[in-house]
């Protein structure tokens, strides 16, 4: 079945970098299609599965703002454009009080008290050394702010615009170097091909592992995948999309012996919360605001190789008296992993990114020193059991979620890269990869904003490219 109406922009992909772009080419008043594999998200855009046991009206990702903001460097127009519609605040309680606070209280003199210093992290983004700061988080009317809220509403009063959900992207249609539509799988798994206008482009933002299986399935890959897709495709593009995985690496530290009474948040504090926490919430303020994070961290490390190395990390009471620091790996990483696909057409990740180089393995170790020798002073307000070894913490490395460069960029098609400067996919006339896949680096922060940056800007550019192809 061919669907005859035909889209300037097809968007595969209705994450944060999907939602953003797409935003940014309804503004050209072009036509615009933003397809989701997915149903919705919150429980004002239709979500009415996954309400949260204490409020029927409201899904857990509405109530519980867990994204934190870091602006990165550079892109400084894309990047304030965002934050206008989707600002941060590090108090997120609106009655202006900080709620179970005994974290942050004592990790940060934990921290003053080795040369660090308190920043803002909204006002200061810039300030990554030795520094500390309360969580910065995504909230505005006392609800999590969200691209979903914000931004693909901004996209909806537009008429050039449409957003189907339920609709799983394939592949894209191709003729030689030029996409001209996709195959889109709905939900009652009928599929049918919509067109793309014939000047028409299409932007892949299925995220990390979901876009390179749309560009395996669409014939461009390596050569190995090759065997596995290969039926009723002609014209394959070899490029190394699923190479060069990265993700940041995480190491737990936990602290324990703090001589202060530390209260954990209870296990049940946000699926079952008490009433004076429902009350407090009625009123945008208390505990439930907050989340469970109490402090965030950022600095450079001092390693033996010649990689600038950088971590951030994460605090929270894991247990009474004790505080859970979770390390992050950022700027610096070098470990690849890759993903491909499976025979029956599912992302297999085949090569972990996590602290697979020495390197690495060496900075990380570091970073987790750091905080072993800190709690080994005599006076120190945290402590740690002395038979605690960075090497024992490192057999434990966690995902940090921050998964990137599985069509990553560079400036030359030279085997190592699969979009070049404008987000275009080597070889192809009008295929774009616009999500946290083309990122080649991993940033010293989280990843969400980067990639709405990124792919804010990469929307202009793909606007302004458009009489090229
Ligand atoms: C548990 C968790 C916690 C995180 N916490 C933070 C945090 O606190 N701060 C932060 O900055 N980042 C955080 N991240 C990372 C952040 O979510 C990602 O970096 C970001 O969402 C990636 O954006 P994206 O647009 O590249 O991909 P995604 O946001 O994953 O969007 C891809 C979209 O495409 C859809 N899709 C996939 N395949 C298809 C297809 N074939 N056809 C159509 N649609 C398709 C998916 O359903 C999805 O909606 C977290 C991630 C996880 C998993």
């Amino acid at each position: 079945q061919v669907e005859q109406s035909a889209y300037d922009y097809i968007v595969a992909g209705a994450g944060a970098a999907g939602i953003v772009a797409a935003e940014q080419l309804s503004q050209s008043g072009r036509k615009v299609l933003l397809l989701e594999r997915g149903g919705p998200s919150l429980y004002s855009t239709g979500n009415t599965q996954q309400v949260l046991t204490w409020n029927d009206t409201m899904t857990t990702y509405e109530a519980r703002p867990s994204w934190h903001w870091d602006v990165p460097k550079g892109i400084a127009q894309a990047a304030a454009e965002l934050y206008e519609h989707l600002p941060g605040t590090n108090l997120a309680s609106e009655d202006g009080k900080r709620y179970d606070d005994a974290a942050f209280d004592i990790t940060s003199r934990f921290l003053l008290a080795n040369g660090w210093s308190e920043t803002d992290a909204i006002k200061d983004p810039e300030a990554k050394e030795l520094v500390y700061a309360h969580p910065a988080w995504s909230i505005a009317n006392g609800l999590r702010d969200t691209p979903v809220r914000k931004i693909l509403d901004a996209a909806k009063a537009r008429a050039c615009f449409s957003l189907q959900l339920g609709a799983k992207v394939l592949r894209a249609i191709r003729t030689g170097s030029k996409v001209t539509g996709v195959e889109v799988e709905r939900a009652d798994g009928t599929r049918e091909i919509i067109p793309l206008a014939e000047d028409g482009a299409l932007l892949v933002a299925a995220g990390t592992h979901s876009t390179p299986r749309v560009l395996f399935n669409s014939g461009i890959g390596p050569a190995a995948q090759i065997d596995i897709v290969a039926g009723g495709t002609t014209n394959w593009i070899e490029l190394p999309v699923g190479r060069s995985l990265k993700n940041h690496a995480v190491a737990t530290i936990t602290l324990t012996g703090a001589k202060e009474n530390v209260p954990a948040l209870h296990a049940t504090a946000f699926p079952s919360p008490s009433q004076e926490n429902i009350d407090l919430f009625a009123h945008s303020s208390g505990v439930l605001m907050q989340s469970s994070q109490r402090l965030n961290f950022w600095t450079s490390l001092n390693t033996t190789t010649t990689r600038q190395y950088a971590v951030q990390g994460t605090v929270r009471a894991g247990a009474n008296s004790t505080i859970s620091i979770q390390l992050y790996l950022t700027h610096g990483t070098s470990s690849l992993g890759e993903v491909s696909i499976t025979p029956d057409g599912k992302t297999n990740m085949t090569i972990s990114p996590l602290l697979r180089s020495a390197e690495d393995r060496e900075a990380m170790s570091a970073g987790v020193n750091m905080f072993l020798e800190y709690a080994r002073l005599p006076d120190s307000i945290l402590t740690v059991a002395d038979n605690v070894t960075a090497e024992a913490i490192l057999t434990k490395i966690a995902s940090g979620a921050h998964n990137l460069g599985t069509a990553q960029m560079r400036v030359s098609n030279d085997g190592k890269s699969v979009v070049d400067e404008d987000t275009k996919v080597w070889g192809t006339d009008n295929l774009f990869v616009v999500d946290g896949s083309f990122h080649p680096k991993v940033p010293t922060g989280n990843t969400q904003a980067p990639i709405m940056i990124a792919a804010k800007y990469a929307a202009k550019r793909i606007l302004a490219l458009r009489r090229d192809w």
